[in-house]
């Protein structure tokens, strides 16, 4: 059974079909790639499996349960986490906090052990640095860790948030344009980054990315869409070889 499979996904607003029969399954452990011009519908279906919006019609399905009108919080604790193409960290905490806001979801006290700091307070705060410091040495954030989210650099602020989503506990990461802004140097060391992350954490990973490098690097399989609908799926190599793909989008 595929860990996400997406049936006839489609949507509307007002005249505009922005996704129309979209259909993927992605394998668990698999790294997908969904590329394609802009405005041809990749962060719509990201807002979609997300529950941001609430496609016109379309299934779903996270490790065979159907999500499709689940509320977005909802698809979070099912295991759907992403990041975004503008990065949302939270600005003014550390770069610790960034990381113990996503553990929220695993790691719980009551308001009353909060206020009056009885012992599972301390318990689990202790649980959630722990783990919180464990995932910023992946990342090689840990030596950052007190420092304001707002001030590390660019590329450091994209794995924070990388980290905060993989915080949730996932079954599938989504990363939208995860190297949207980075110099390559900075794109080489992400690649390494999201390798490891699928194979350390074995995780399923499906990213959207203009980056042709990056995406014929490390993603098995994607999905080229172009205004709206799929125009070629499958191998990587295959997909980015096609004269259609090449005519359509990658103009060469
Ligand atoms: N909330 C919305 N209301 C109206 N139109 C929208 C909305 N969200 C997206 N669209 C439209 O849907 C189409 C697809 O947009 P989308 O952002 O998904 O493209 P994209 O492939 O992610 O592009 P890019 O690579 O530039 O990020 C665009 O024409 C966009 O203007």
């Amino acid at each position: 059974m595929a860990l996400l499979e997406v049936k006839n996904l489609g949507i509307s607003f007002g005249g505009l079909r922005a996704v129309n029969a979209f259909e993927v399954k992605i394998e668990k452990g698999q790294l997908y790639g969904l590329i394609g011009p802009n405005g041809a519908g990749k962060t719509t279906i990201f807002n979609l499996l997300t529950g941001v919006y609430k496609p016109t019609e379309g299934i779903i399905k996270l490790d065979g349960v159907d999500i499709t009108r689940k509320k977005a919080i909802e698809i979070n604790k099912a295991g759907i986490a992403r990041t975004f193409q503008n990065i949302r960290l939270f600005k003014n905490l550390s770069v610790l906090d960034n990381v113990k806001a996503g553990l929220h979801n695993n790691y719980s006290y009551s308001t009353i052990e909060g206020l009056l700091r009885l012992p599972r307070y301390f318990k689990v705060e202790k649980e959630m640095n722990e783990k919180a410091m464990e995932l910023l040495k992946v990342f090689d954030l840990d030596k950052e860790a007190e420092y304001k989210a707002s001030n590390l650099p660019y590329g450091k602020q994209r794995k924070l948030e990388i980290a905060r989503a993989l915080a949730t506990n996932p079954k599938l990461l989504l990363l939208d344009e995860p190297a949207a802004g980075m110099n390559p140097n900075e794109t080489e060391e992400l690649m390494q980054t999201i390798k490891f992350v699928q194979k350390e954490f074995e995780m399923t990973i499906l990213l959207i990315e203009h980056d042709m490098k990056l995406v014929s690097g490390i993603c098995e399989e994607v999905t080229v869409l172009n205004f709206g609908e799929i125009l070629c799926q499958g191998e990587t190599k295959a997909v980015l070889n096609d004269p259609q793909v090449i005519t359509a989008y990658l103009g060469e």
